[in-house]
């Protein structure tokens, strides 16, 4: 068993896989022998995160997820725990794993119960093990009422208890990290004060890592029942550990500004243009570029030339019409209003590289010809990577953000294909996708970066990485890792705005 850190790279599963797993191993090993294993492993985490408890709740429902409480409940009963289950399921309809978990329970000695012992407290513990992986989103005909169902998940929710989640948060979706209709926790649910944890059964699913799975799940624990060698090939990987790092003091000592590569932000249209100032998006993406290692940043302001100096002195103002595109690595968008659109055709078919954000993003997605020049990008081997969030995502693919956020992977590995080029998804659990390789999903980063200019910012350091040599899906990774990075090590007395956080950069 192992403690997920959110700092390690990972191999993650979606529930197809996790099922092959599982027959594969099953199909090696004596009956039941998987999950008694997990209800074990459920027990060790349970004594280890509540070696005082009185008293141990386990809610069970009518599936394997129930069976692997009812097996958890017999171990912690035989530890000497005072143990009660409450499982509205039934033996002659119980699966033949779970079937022989409560003959086993019963066996034991466990007492069942129709709801929780009164006066549970913060040192006692609950486990969930009411839904796992066969979680079905459309509830059309649940052996047990969701009613039932729902009343035991908000005793659960709501208790005192430290809280421990067998497989999956009871109602999260294991491939999307989405709770299924009906489950999300209300506003008194979502606010308890109890401990949580997630034991993790087998694999690690990616709905853990994104959308709703990180509030979910809160601390993650990974048990693999000793079934590694049957895991099937991975469904996404969860970036960690070192990345591809281009940083200057690494560099040969014979480096020159050259060797770094130049990076040309093109956006910021003009107050005048239609009474609204976007110049900050595209400093803010160039003091990242700066501050993320390129080797000189210059600035193509759309504003018809009303700004008089860069607010570093570092950055390079330019007009569009005087960059040398086969040299530059372009960070287009940010802040770039109406005013894109005219110059994204030069961009689009002659950036050497090119990050696309924001308004040039929207803009492709409203103009046909833009959207084809962008694709042509890939058949004339230019490297592009593509950043929305979930609004302008949900525009590219012609459909609502809720429906980009209902299966985020799916939304970025669509938005990859179409385009032929890598995209960064951004929102809780970013999402990295590139045609034809494992996508990402990121684990850094939190709340504080919901903040304006964080995404410009993000465009900028993802410029720097493409300027200093790192391929679109490598650079698209280590920059979305460093920026998240960034929010997770900000300091406590200070609010994070999206300008220190370009000059907290590396
Ligand atoms: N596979 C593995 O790798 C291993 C699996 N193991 C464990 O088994 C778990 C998977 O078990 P599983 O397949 O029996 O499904 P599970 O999560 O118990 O859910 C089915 C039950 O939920 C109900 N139900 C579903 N949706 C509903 C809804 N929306 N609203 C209301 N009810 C709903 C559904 O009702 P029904 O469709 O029968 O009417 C049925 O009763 C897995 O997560 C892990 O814990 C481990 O032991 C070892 C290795
Ligand atoms: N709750 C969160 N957890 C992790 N990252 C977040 C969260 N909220 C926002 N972010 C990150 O902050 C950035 C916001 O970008 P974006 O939505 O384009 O904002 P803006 O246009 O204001 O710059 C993205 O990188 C996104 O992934
Ligand atoms: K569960």
């Amino acid at each position: 068993m192992e403690r997920i850190n959110f700092d390690q790279a990972q191999a993650l599963h979606s529930v197809a896989a996790t099922r092959a797993m599982e027959a594969a191993a099953a199909s090696s090993l004596p009956a039941h022998a998987l999950m008694q294993r997990a209800g074990a492993a459920c027990a060790r985490l349970a004594l280890a995160l509540a070696p005082h408890a009185r008293h141990v709740w386990i809610a069970c429902g009518s599936g394997n997820n129930g069976g692997d409480g009812l097996e958890a409940a017999a171990w912690l009963h035989q530890a000497g725990k005072n143990v009660s289950v409450t499982w509205p399921g039934a033996p002659e309809t119980a699966p033949p794993d779970a079937h022989a978990a409560w003959q086993r329970a019963v066996a034991a000695g466990v007492v069942f119960a129709p709801g929780p012992p009164p006066g549970l407290g913060p040192h006692d513990l609950c486990i969930d093990a009411l839904l796992g992986i066969g979680l079905r989103s459309q509830a059309d005909a649940p052996r047990m009422p969701p009613t039932a169902l729902h009343a035991l998940l908000r005793q659960l929710r709501t208790s005192p208890a430290t809280l421990l989640a067998v497989d999956l948060p009871s109602g999260l979706d294991a491939d999307t990290g989405q709770y299924a209709a009906g489950f999300a926790p209300d506003a008194e649910e979502a606010a308890a004060s109890t401990a949580r944890h997630t034991l993790s059964l087998l694999t690690l699913k990616p709905g853990l890592f994104t959308a709703q799975g990180r509030d979910a799940c809160a601390s993650l624990w990974h048990d693999d029942l000793q079934c590694g060698a049957f895991a099937p090939a991975a469904t996404a990987e969860l970036s960690g550990g070192r990345q591809p790092d281009a940083r200057k003091a690494r560099a040969p000592h014979d480096s020159h500004k050259g060797s770094f590569g130049d990076v040309a932000v093109i956006g910021g249209e003009g107050l005048q243009a239609r009474g609204m100032g976007m110049t900050g998006a595209a400093w803010l993406a160039a003091s990242a570029a700066l501050h993320g290692g390129a080797g000189r940043v210059m600035v193509a302001l759309l504003d018809d030339g009303q700004t008089l100096a860069p607010p570093w002195p570092e950055l390079m103002l330019r007009r569009v019409d005087a960059l040398d595109w086969p040299q530059v690595t372009a960070v287009c968008g940010c802040g770039g209003g109406e005013a894109v659109r005219a110059v994204l055709p030069t961009v689009l078919a002659q950036a050497a590289r090119l990050v696309l954000d924001a308004d040039g993003l929207n803009a492709v997605a409203s103009d046909n010809a833009l959207a084809a020049a962008l694709r042509q990008r890939a058949h004339a081997g230019l490297p592009t990577v593509l950043t929305p969030h979930p609004l302008e995502a949900a525009r590219l693919l012609q459909c609502t953000a809720a429906q980009v956020q209902a299966d985020r992977l799916a939304a970025a590995q669509a938005l990859a294909e179409r385009y032929a080029c890598s995209v960064v998804l951004k929102g809780s659990g970013s999402i990295i996708a590139t045609p034809g390789q494992l996508p990402r999903i990121n684990p850094t980063g939190n709340a504080r970066l919901a903040t304006a200019g964080t995404g410009d910012v993000l465009a900028g350091l993802i410029g720097a990485r493409l300027a200093q040599g790192l391929a679109p899906h490598a650079a698209a990774c280590s920059a979305v890792l460093a920026h998240g990075a960034a929010a997770d090590h900000w300091p406590d007395d200070r609010s994070l705005t999206a300008s220190a956080l370009a000059a907290f950069l590396q």
